[in-house]
């Protein structure tokens, strides 16, 4: 089977956000995803509720339910619920996405920028994954490229591992990523042989894509916001002034 693409609509709803209406409405720009021919739809919905809210992965679960397709909510199941937020495993227990990924994220950090450390005590973690696969979620845990115990994850109960890719898309940046590729490739292998499926996401972009899928053997899903949704704002622009001038016209 060939890579799937998750898209993730977290930055649609940072737009919507900013003035506090209901545009650009997330579900609609899912929907669009999904026309155009992407495998599932990917939201992250953190505590301080800055971008995706609670009412969006339940609008999100509909939509992503009657098309079909797979819903991917990322979150972390260590954070406490709060006004707004009732919490990962709450919302998974509502919606069941179909793959719930564990990211080991604190609440200041302005991305997710690091994964799951299993050198200690990982009975939490195990308890938390059975019950997330209890509601009938696939469970992915967020790992770093060259994660020294990436085994560990097979051990808690996971069926997958996302790595993270953002490192790996700063050395491509900077002209030159064979070693980062290789670490994720020696990663994937080593997560693969334990029988864990590998998906990959953090700052994935058209530029660096295809050099990861090449250099990192049977990746089964990438999950991709930042950059699509950027690209998207280019690709569009040039169309979309076009028929603000022809309303001015018609004006
Ligand atoms: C888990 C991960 O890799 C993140 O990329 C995340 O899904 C994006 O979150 P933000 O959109 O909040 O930066
Ligand atoms: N899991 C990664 C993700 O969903 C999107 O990350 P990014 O493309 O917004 O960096």
């Amino acid at each position: 089977m060939p890579t799937q693409l998750s898209v993730n609509v977290n930055k649609i709803a940072v737009l919507r956000n900013s003035r506090g209406g209901d545009e650009p409405d997330v579900v609609r720009a899912a929907s669009t995803c999904l026309d155009a021919g992407a495998h599932g739809i990917t939201v992250h919905p953190r505590p301080d509720a800055r971008h995706i809210r609670a009412e969006d992965v339940y609008a999100l679960a509909v939509l992503t339910q009657s098309r079909g397709v797979e819903f991917n909510l990322e979150g972390n199941p260590f954070a406490p619920p709060r006004v707004g937020y009732p919490g990962f495993a709450a919302l998974c227990g509502d919606v069941r996405p179909a793959q719930a990924t564990l990211v080991p994220d604190s609440d200041g950090q302005i991305t997710s920028d690091h994964g799951f450390d299993f050198s200690g005590d990982l009975g939490a973690l195990r308890e938390r994954v059975a019950e997330l696969r209890a509601l009938g979620c696939r469970v992915s845990l967020f790992v770093d490229a060259g994660c020294p115990d990436v085994e560990r994850a097979a051990e808690v109960g996971a069926q997958r591992i996302e790595l993270y890719t953002g490192p790996f898309a700063a050395a491509h940046a900077g002209g030159d990523a064979r070693a980062a590729i290789a670490l994720c490739a020696e990663t994937a292998r080593r997560a693969q042989a334990v029988g864990l499926g590998v998906n990959a996401g953090h700052d994935l972009s058209q530029g660096n894509l295809a050099a990861f899928l090449q250099g990192v053997p049977d990746v089964l899903e990438v999950s991709i916001g930042h950059a699509l949704i950027g690209d998207a704002l280019y690709a569009g622009l040039d169309a979309t002034v076009r028929r603000y001038l022809e309303a001015i016209a018609h004006g």
